[in-house]
């Protein structure tokens, strides 16, 4: 029988190490500034505090011996080069490639995969040109300033993320001048018509996306949205208001989609991984041109390289991994807030919802065998500070939840006002991180206030429950640089 990790002396040596962790308050563990100011790190405009996890740098190292028994560095180098890591499908898992630099090799099955992923980014972008620029019209003759994206699930929820990070985005929001974006996902026909509602099919183009072209709710949307346009415009205006995103280009034509308006992508990307490919940068690039959309790859791109090369002490995506392990196998948290402050962050966490509990959180391993733990937290959240008003009250007086926050650098919208503290002042922020002392856990508002932090980015309420534990993950909200942690 294959073995499993719950088998391996780390993940023993860290089952009896809990004990000692729940002995410690995290008040403590704030105390000790050498091991707070060890708790942090920065890459790119993305700074990691997670100081206030429920962990001490021997927590850390205990787990780092974990991924060493899981052989992780193992797995991400082949995850890179290739292999067939998605054991069920016997396919590879290349949504690095997606974002890889032109002259980059990444090979799947043999073949390099990088002039294939352009040669489609090259056809998005003279493709939105021509839309944004009114040398492709629609059946009579309009230029197409709306459009429609259909698709659900992966072909959804990451497109929709970014495209309401960007919204208000000073350059996005400029590129996008008089142009709108919506998606149509729910087999509600309410959805269709709020979709639809106040728009012309003459001046619509619809994207029907869709990996496998045959996702019943997508399908039938697409159905509905395409005798939309031809009862008004009749069939034959079909190819110039509809284009499609799919692995499956047979199914696209049999559709009655004109196959050179079909954008590709592969059986190596996985559809919730797909905001990368055609599935985002289509739709985003008909709304804010590609040059906007490819700065979102560029960022995704030096997160994949940090990824894959940064020794794991200092890698952000492998930290946050490994903490997601300690709070809900060890330490038994079941599920995870995510807590962006700021609206342009909206779409976070129904995003990650799906990239994580999609692929984590089985019952059994990877060849399995029934695990004798649990896997994978239930991810929730809402920006900040509207969640304040509504479920912190439980976090705050009842269950442990551990908590993203995440805060941002520079508002993309900033409002000064004389006297008012508000939550985008740039000086304020670095003065939050300059001191993370003046973080320790229990100082009242007007202690941080006199040490000239922002009250209300410190959410001190949190900090006063019993064990509670949370990351601040800080982005650059100039460019973006999530990436598919
Ligand atoms: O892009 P498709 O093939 O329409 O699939 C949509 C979604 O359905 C799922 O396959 C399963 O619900 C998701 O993984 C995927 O993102």
């Amino acid at each position: 029988m294959a073995s499993l990790i719950s088998d391996t002396a780390p993940w023993k040596d860290l089952k009896s190490h809990v004990g000692e962790i729940e002995k410690t308050h995290l008040r403590d563990l704030m105390n000790d500034a050498h091991r707070c100011h060890s708790l942090m790190l920065e890459f790119d405009g993305l700074f990691l505090d997670y100081s206030r996890q429920c962990a001490t740098v021997d927590t850390m190292s205990k787990l780092f011996s974990l991924a060493e028994a899981a052989h992780l560095k193992e797995k991400i180098n082949s995850m890179f080069s290739g292999e067939h890591i998605n054991s069920t499908e016997d396919r590879s898992v290349l949504h690095v490639a997606l974002r890889a630099a032109k002259d980059t090799t990444i090979n799947s099955d043999g073949k390099n995969v990088v002039p294939d992923v352009w040669q489609v980014l090259d056809k998005i972008k003279e493709f939105s040109d021509k839309v944004r620029n009114g040398s492709w019209v629609g059946a009579t003759g309009k230029a197409l300033t709306n459009v429609i994206a259909i698709g659900i699930g992966g072909s959804f929820l990451g497109p929709l993320f970014v495209h309401t990070a960007l919204q208000t985005d000073p350059e996005a929001s400029k590129t996008a001048g008089g142009r709108q974006l919506r998606f149509l996902a729910n087999v509600d026909p309410v959805d269709v018509a709020r979709n639809i509602s106040g728009l012309d099919p003459e001046t619509t183009l619809v994207v029907v996306v869709s990996k496998t072209f045959t996702t019943a709710e997508t399908m039938l949307n697409a159905r509905t949205l395409r005798e939309w346009i031809s009862s008004a415009l009749g069939p034959q205006a079909v190819s110039k208001h509809m284009v499609a995103v799919s692995t499956n280009l047979k199914l696209v034509e049999k559709f009655g989609i004109d196959p050179n308006n079909a954008f590709a992508f592969w059986d190596w990307v996985g559809g919730r991984y797909s905001v990368c490919s055609a599935v985002g940068v289509l739709p985003l690039s008909l709304q804010y041109g590609f040059s906007v959309v490819e700065k979102f790859l560029i960022g995704a791109r030096s997160i994949d390289q940090h990824f894959q090369s940064t020794p794991f002490e200092k890698n952000i995506p492998v930290l946050l991994g490994l903490l997601s392990v300690w709070n809900v196998s060890f330490l038994g948290y079941p599920a995870r807030a995510i807590l962006p402050y700021t609206q342009a962050l909206e779409k976070l966490a129904p995003h990650i919802q799906q990239v994580s509990m999609e692929s984590n959180g089985k019952g059994v391993s990877i060849d399995g065998v029934r695990l004798p733990f649990e896997a994978g937290e239930i991810d929730f959240g809402e920006p900040g500070t509207n969640g304040q008003h509504s479920f912190y009250q439980l976090i705050h007086q009842g269950r442990v939840i551990p908590c993203d926050f995440i805060g941002i650098v520079k508002s993309q919208q900033p409002v000064y006002l004389r006297d008012e503290v508000v939550n985008n002042h740039d000086e304020l922020m670095s003065n939050f991180f300059a001191q993370p002392d003046a973080l320790a856990y229990g100082k009242t508002p007007e202690q941080l206030q006199s040490e000239n932090v922002a009250p209300h980015l410190v959410p001190h309420k949190t900090f006063t429950g019993n064990r509670p534990s949370l990351s601040i993950l800080l982005p650059s909200l100039d460019a973006y640089r999530i990436g598919q942690v």
